[in-house]
Order: C-alpha cells, then sequence, then structure tokens
C-alpha cells in the first residue's frame, strides 16, 4: 500500500560558497514525507535541517536535485511562480513568531488568507467554519481581540499555529516552533501542532534539535552531515 506523499525529495544537493568558503550543507537527500503525519527533522547543529526545510518549502532552490509538494515540481520555477506556491500551498510556524504587532491575534489569523484573495472567495464561508473550528481547537476564543504584546509566547504561538492552518496547505513547516518558549508552553504547542494532525488531518514537518520536541511527532528522520542517517516511527 502506497500512501499519499505530501512531499518528496531526491537526490537533493545544496553548497554555499566556493572555494576555501565551499560548504556541502546537503549531500544527496531522499526523502518522503507521507501526508496526514507529524515528522521531526533532527540532527545535531550545521546538519543541514534548516537549508532542508527552505528546498522543500520553496524558500531556496537546491544546487541539484528535485522536489515536489503537493503534486507540483519545483525545481524550474522563477521567484514568482516560488511566491505564489508557498502563498498556495505552505504555511510556516517560525521561532520568533512573526505576528505583525498593530493587529490583533483574529487579523493576524486573517492576514495571509486575505492577501492572497483566498478570504474573499470564501462564498461557501468554509473558512469561516474552519477558522472557528481551528480557534476553538487552539484555545484562542477568548484571545481573539488581543495584540500580541498582550499575549504570552506560548499564545502568540499558537496564534501563528492557527494563522498557519487557516487555509489548509499541504504542508506546514515548523521551524524549532518552540525555541523560545518555557518547557510548559513548548509542551503545549507540541500537543497542538499534533492535534492539527490527528483531528485537522495536517501534514506537519518540524525541524528541532530538541529530543523532547521529537517525542509528539508520528516520524523522525535524522540529519547528519548533510544525509538522512536514521528514520524512524515514534511510538505511540
Ligand atoms: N546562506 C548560507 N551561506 C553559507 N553557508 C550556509 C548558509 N546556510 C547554511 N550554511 C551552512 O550549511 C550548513 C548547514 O546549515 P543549516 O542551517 O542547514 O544547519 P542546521 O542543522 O539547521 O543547524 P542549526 O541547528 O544550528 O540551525 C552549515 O555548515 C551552515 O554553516
Amino acid at each position: 500500500m502506497t500512501s499519499l506523499l505530501a512531499a518528496s525529495a531526491r537526490g537533493l544537493t545544496k553548497s554555499f560558497g566556493r572555494g576555501d568558503t565551499l560548504v556541502h550543507a546537503l549531500r544527496g537527500v531522499d526523502l518522503d514525507l507521507p501526508a496526514g503525519r507529524f515528522t521531526a527533522i533532527m540532527g545535531p547543529s550545521g546538519s543541514g535541517k534548516s537549508t532542508l526545510m527552505h528546498c522543500l518549502a520553496g524558500l531556496d532552490q537546491p544546487t541539484t536535485g528535485s522536489v515536489q509538494v503537493a503534486g507540483q515540481a519545483l525545481e524550474g520555477m522563477d521567484d514568482d511562480a516560488l511566491t505564489r506556491f508557498r502563498r498556495d500551498h505552505v504555511g510556516f510556524v517560525f521561532q520568533a513568531f512573526n505576528l505583525l504587532p498593530m493587529l490583533s491575534a483574529e487579523q493576524n489569523i486573517w492576514l495571509p488568507t486575505e492577501l492572497s484573495g483566498l478570504a474573499a472567495r470564501d462564498r461557501g464561508r468554509q473558512l469561516q467554519q474552519r477558522f472557528a473550528g481551528i480557534v476553538e481547537t487552539l484555545g484562542l476564543t477568548a484571545r481573539l481581540g488581543h495584540r500580541p504584546a498582550e499575549l504570552s509566547g506560548g499564545q502568540q504561538q499558537r496564534v501563528a499555529i492557527a494563522r498557519a492552518l487557516l487555509s489548509a496547505p499541504a504542508i506546514v513547516f515548523a521551524d524549532e516552533p518552540t525555541g523560545n518558549l518555557d518547557s510548559a508552553s513548548s509542551a503545549e504547542v507540541l500537543s497542538l501542532l499534533r492535534q492539527s494532525v490527528r483531528e485537522l488531518g495536517q501534514t506537519v514537518v518540524m525541524v528541532t534539535h530538541e529530543t523532547e520536541a521529537a517525542r509528539y511527532a508520528d516520524d523522525v528522520v535524522v540529519l547528519a552531515d548533510g544525509q538522512v542517517t536514521e528514520r524512524r516511527e515514534v511510538a505511540a
């Protein structure tokens, strides 16, 4: 039985610099990311985790190799096409939350779908319904009118997760999503990411160097020196 793939990479290499400063950040990565699962990409500092995520998310181009996300091949896309691809198919959650300070939580959550025109086309009010479900799942109902400065770090990250989930992207990429959080808020954010996979069917790929964080994932991919050295399922 073959499971549906949210993304796949074949023969990915990525080099930076030249001559004395040449760095091989990725040295031939083959990877399949099944849809509807929570995958943690782990490995020591400098092993290539962020570079791999950037290539999978269309934020950077590999030196060689191919990436497919949601059935689309990314190679050959120019910057405009990659921007549209990210807007239409990818959600991001960053360590630094990246919320706009002058907007309320609710306005922050809606911003990308409004900018992309998706919200204006929401004739069947499906996005409205999805918004209500996500906000309830993430426990944000009572915080929607607050600005980021009036929220804790964990609450701000929950707003960022809601923002990433609203358009039901093919993949949500989370880059060290708990890097700025204390352990209680980290556990909460990781549980909510897992819940978004279990209850909303979302595909989530998280880069982390924290062993504790990987316990919440379904699958762990370990990188070392630009190569995948291990791939395992996390015991339930
Ligand atoms: N823009 C760049 N220019 C030059 N070298 C880079 C660039 N980005 C990454 N590298 C190098 O590529 C290698 C892999 O970096 P990458 O950031 O992908 O690792 P990482 O596993 O995410 O590390 P960390 O956990 O510290 O964030 C490192 O040696 C890094 O110095």
